[in-house]
């Protein structure tokens, strides 16, 4: 199946989309329907911006290299495997918390979404809905589970337990956030969601929360975890039984240690330029890493993509496949599972389309397809 026959759908229907097709574009669209809080929590990001800057940029470095003449099927498939999952492209739904902050129905409408396309969608801890309520909402759809390491090695236990019991495959840790970091527009407006008990979904009906007088300051005492070691880690081996990975490495140090580690993949992320400011553009750290370990681990992708161009050149730096970030959350916030699905459907049929015209029929070897600009434009527009 072409995922660019979205692109003929469209054409042939002769009727404008509701939402845009132009992904790049979806921010300003939601800006309008976020209200100012979920707008200052999901949009910006950490201190003056500059990490998430700097990501966008990276991408914009790199240009894509089309090949000719290669034969390129009419009949393509982006389908692959990664760690036991199978997915229709390397493309998956990056673990985003609060998700009721973009649209009433939050993770329930991501997972349906998702689930009707068969792209793996992951479960974060910070979530507006449980894991047993998103495992009904996603019915047999691959699904994998991003654990925040709360301080409490029982309520830590008993989410593994949960998320194993409710069908995620895969478990994501996620280690850029051991505390959260500085972000105006939240400062400014003294505005945390978790305080008002939103995102807390996976703790409040946790076994561990019951009777407690009250679960909001229970919930402070778990997180931030700042104390983290990579001595932790077998810890996690021995209470997960399935593949880990290790979210937010930007250092080839790092990455090697989570080889050594013992663990199966890492996500190259640095949060969305959410935590640190002045950080390295994730697309940056990319190549490095996957030249380093990319024959022991599994290398997966996220931080800037905003469409299929975007992780087209994501994948010939050697991730093997991309997490969509906020974009999903745009889609959320402008349709709710309609608007999820119109823009996975637009990412799968860009990134078709763009492989295709660059000469492959698949996702697979897609090295050397990209180079660093001699000449660079600037930002769009
Ligand atoms: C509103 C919001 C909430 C997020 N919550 C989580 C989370 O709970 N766990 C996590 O690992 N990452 C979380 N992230 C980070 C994403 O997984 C991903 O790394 C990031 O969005 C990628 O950057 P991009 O959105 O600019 O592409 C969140 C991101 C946003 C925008
Ligand atoms: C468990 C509390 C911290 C959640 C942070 C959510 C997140 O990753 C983000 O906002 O970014």
């Amino acid at each position: 199946m072409n995922f660019s026959d979205q692109q003929l759908g469209i054409y042939l229907g002769g009727k404008a989309p509701e939402i845009t097709t132009d992904l790049a574009g979806l921010e300003e669209h939601a800006r309008q329907v976020l209200s100012p809080e979920a707008l200052g929590y999901i949009v910006p990001s950490a201190g003056s911006g500059a990490t998430a800057r700097a990501n966008r940029a990276a991408f914009d470095r790199y240009r894509i290299v089309p090949r000719m003449l290669r034969g390129v099927a009419r009949e393509r498939d982006l389908s692959c495997e990664i760690l036991g999952t199978r997915m229709p492209a390397p493309l998956m739904v990056a673990p985003m918390g609060v998700q009721k902050l973009a649209h009433p129905e939050g993770e329930l409408a991501t997972v349906r979404a998702a689930a009707a396309l068969g792209v793996p969608y992951v479960h974060s801890t910070a979530a507006t809905h449980s894991f047993e309520e998103v495992a009904q909402a996603g019915g047999d759809a691959p699904r994998w589970y991003q654990l925040y390491w709360p301080t409490s090695e029982q309520v830590c236990l008993s989410f593994l337990a949960r998320a194993k019991a409710a069908g995620f495959s895969a478990l994501v840790l996620t280690l850029d956030t051991g505390l959260l970091g500085w972000r105006p527009a939240d400062l400014d407006r003294a505005f945390l969601p978790f305080l008002n008990g939103v995102g807390l979904a996976n703790y409040l009906t946790d076994p561990n929360f019951e009777g407690v007088d009250n679960p909001v300051l229970h919930w402070a005492q778990m997180f931030p975890n700042p104390g983290l070691s990579w001595d932790d880690l077998p810890f996690l081996r021995r209470h997960w039984d399935g593949p880990i990975v290790l979210k937010g490495i930007v250092s080839r140090e790092d990455a090697v240690l989570a080889a050594e580690y013992g663990m199966d993949g890492v996500i190259v992320s640095n949060h969305g330029g959410r935590q640190v400011d002045g950080g390295i553009a994730a697309l940056d750290a990319l190549p490095g890493i996957a030249d380093l370990v990319g024959d022991r681990l599994t290398v997966l992708f996220d931080s800037g993509v905003r469409n299929g161009a975007d992780a087209v050149k994501a994948l010939a730096l050697g991730a093997r496949a991309v997490l969509i970030g906020r974009p999903v959350l745009y889609g959320l916030a402008l349709g709710g599972q309609a608007g999820v699905d119109h823009v996975l459907r637009c990412l799968l049929g860009e990134l078709d389309i763009t492989l295709a015209l660059s000469g492959h029929s698949d996702a697979h070897d897609l090295r050397g397809l990209v180079s660093v600009a001699s000449s660079t434009v600037g930002p769009r527009d």
